[in-house]
Parts: structure tokens; C-alpha cells; sequence
């Protein structure tokens, strides 16, 4: 009778200025984003080194974006499905989205600034591309305390040389009603790790194992970082990948952004061997992330509960043993 408490995401402090691999206060971290992604598969961070003028500046130049002619934003395209405009979907009519392919990188963001702006424009190239190398080292800080925890730490450099980053940013209309509608549908993300930021328009849920949704109230100075099913699948199983959705209420429009860490085309994703064991059969067949966004986008990838474990999982074989 609205006497329980909240759910609410564990919140890990990143702005410690000695955060430094090896010393106590990087240990104790490391073993609060091990324990959050294990339960939760997903945490709050508190990540003080992206400056408050590129925080302020990035939803303004997201704002810029979507406000372009549609004409204009459908030039954004991609090779892989998914990473270029999304948007004017029935099912969702609340949500358009815009991605940039390696966003850290400046010549990548400059030739996508050209084709939208022909006659330039510096300051949202600029604003992408620092907000995205800036994020970006949160990604690898959790990374290789991923890897630490899990006595990885070998395949530490493999593995961050195994991704691209692609900065996704969303646009969520406001439903005008008080009763929340469905933004963006349920799903797990498909990558390894995605770093999400928002402007003060709340609307994120993630789903805990046993089924309840945590309706996630981020601080202006927060992220929040989330295990996609890539990084489940090299893990074979050790940390959780959620089920997560965006629900709107109320006029005002929500704005988000997504730095995903993506396995490059040709890397194949295999559990090392230290994590598989009689106690820890191997879950997933070694797959390549952009076949297997390839499956997920297809209509049977659409209709299985776990794309993944429709495409690659071999439950079958540990249980008929
Ligand atoms: O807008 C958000 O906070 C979530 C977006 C999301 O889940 C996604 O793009 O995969
Ligand atoms: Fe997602």
C-alpha cells in the first residue's frame, strides 16, 4: 500500500580523483560494479570528468538535430542496421533516434556534421565528439574492472581493441497525459556496454530478475551503465544483460543518449576458458555481434523471447546431458 520502499539502482562513485588501477579505492569500486551487474546488470554511476558545459551542450545540440527536416535526418544511414534514423515507427510514436558510428573519433563525427549541415557546423561536432571520448573512458574504467573481477584481466587489451563506439541519441515526445505510454519497447541491448544519459525528463525502467521494474531517477551528474548481451555471452552468464523500456508521461520531451561499446565485424565473441566449467557449461556458440544484430532484426530474431539464445544458445545440449 505504497509503504514499500522503491526499487532503485545501486550508485557507484567514479569521481574519486585516485581512481586508479591497483589501489584500494579502485578494489573497492571494482567489487561494487561486479556485485551491481551480477544482481542488477546495470548501476548508476557518479562520473564527475565530462565538463557541466558539454553536459549542458549536448542536449542542445541534440535538440539542434531533431529539429532538422526530416528530409534531412533520413540521410543519416549506416551500414549496420540500426546505427543510422530511426524513428516514425507505429508501434512507437513517441520515439525518433540518430546515431553516430564511432563518435570518438572527429573526422567520423565531421563527415556526418557535413552531410546534415553543408555549411558546417563546429560547435555540434565538437559537442558529439568530446561528450563521446569523454564517456567513453567511463566505459573502459568499467571494462577492466569487469575483466579484474573476473580474472580476465589478460584479454584486458583484446578486448577493448574488440569494439567501436556509437553514440545513439534519442528523442521521446511527450504522450500529453498523465498515464505513462510505452516510449521504447522492452529489450536487452545487443552490445557490450551501453553508457546512457539523460536530460531531467525520467522515463528509463530496467527489470529486475524476478520481474519488477525499476523506474531509474538519475542525478543530473549520473549515467547509467548496462550490460549488453555481448558482453553476457563472453562472460558466458556470469553478469545479468536486463530487459529495460522507456515509459513518458506528461508534455515535456525526454532526450537521451547512448554510448555503446560494439564488437567490430569479424570478432568473433567466445567465452574464454576460465569462465567455462562443469559448474558453468558453455551457454552461447562463438558468434560475430553484427550476423547476430543481422538474426536479431530478422522477423524470427523479432519474435524469439531471447534473440541470443534463439540464435547462438546451446541450453539444449547442457540440459540433455
Ligand atoms: O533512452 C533511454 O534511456 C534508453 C534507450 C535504450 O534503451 C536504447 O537505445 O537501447
Ligand atoms: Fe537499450
Amino acid at each position: 500500500m505504497g509503504s514499500e520502499t522503491p526499487l532503485k539502482l545501486p550508485v557507484i562513485d567514479f569521481s574519486n580523483q585516485s581512481l586508479t588501477p591497483g589501489t584500494t579505492e579502485w578494489n573497492t569500486v571494482r567489487a561494487q560494479v561486479h556485485n551491481a551487474l551480477e544482481e542488477y546488470g546495470c548501476f548508476e554511476a557518479l562520473f564527475n570528468k565530462v565538463p557541466s558545459h558539454i553536459r549542458k551542450s549536448i542536449f542542445q545540440s541534440i535538440e539542434e538535430l531533431f529539429d532538422l527536416p526530416l528530409q534531412t535526418k533520413l540521410q543519416n544511414v549506416s551500414k549496420k542496421p540500426y546505427h543510422g534514423y530511426v524513428g516514425q515507427y507505429p508501434m512507437v510514436p513517441l520515439y525518433e533516434s540518430m546515431g553516430v558510428d564511432d563518435a570518438n573519433v572527429y573526422e567520423q563525427v565531421q563527415s556526418l556534421t557535413n552531410t546534415l549541415w553543408p555549411q558546417g557546423n563546429p560547435s555540434f561536432c565538437k559537442t558529439i565528439q568530446s561528450f563521446s571520448e569523454q564517456v567513453s573512458e567511463l566505459d573502459q574504467i568499467i571494462r577492466r574492472m569487469i575483466l579484474e573481477s573476473l580474472g580476465l584481466e589478460k584479454y584486458l587489451e583484446e578486448h577493448l581493441e574488440s569494439t567501436n563506439y556509437l553514440l545513439r541519441v534519442m528523442k521521446y515526445k511527450g504522450p500529453q497525459t498523465n498515464e505513462a505510454k510505452l516510449g521504447l519497447n522492452a529489450h536487452t541491448d545487443k552490445n557490450i556496454v551501453t553508457i546512457l544519459y539523460q536530460n531531467q525528463v525520467d522515463g528509463l525502467e530496467v527489470q529486475t530478475k524476478d520481474g519488477k521494474w525499476i523506474n531509474v531517477k538519475p542525478s543530473p551528474d549520473s549515467f547509467i551503465a548496462m550490460i549488453g548481451d555481448s558482453l553476457y555471452a563472453w562472460t558466458n552468464g556470469r553478469l545479468h544483460s536486463p530487459y529495460h523500456r522507456v515509459m513518458m508521461s506528461g508534455n515535456e520531451a525526454r532526450y537521451s543518449t547512448g554510448l555503446f561499446s560494439i564488437p567490430k565485424e569479424g570478432y568473433i565473441i567466445k567465452a574464454p576458458e576460465e569462465v567455462v566449467d562443469e559448474d558453468h557449461p558453455l551457454l552461447f556458440k562463438p558468434f560475430d555481434h553484427v550476423q547476430f544484430l543481422g538474426f536479431y532484426y530478422s522477423e524470427a530474431g523479432q519474435r524469439a523471447h531471447s534473440a541470443l539464445k534463439t540464435y547462438c544458445g546451446v541450453q539444449d545440449l547442457a540440459f540433455s546431458n
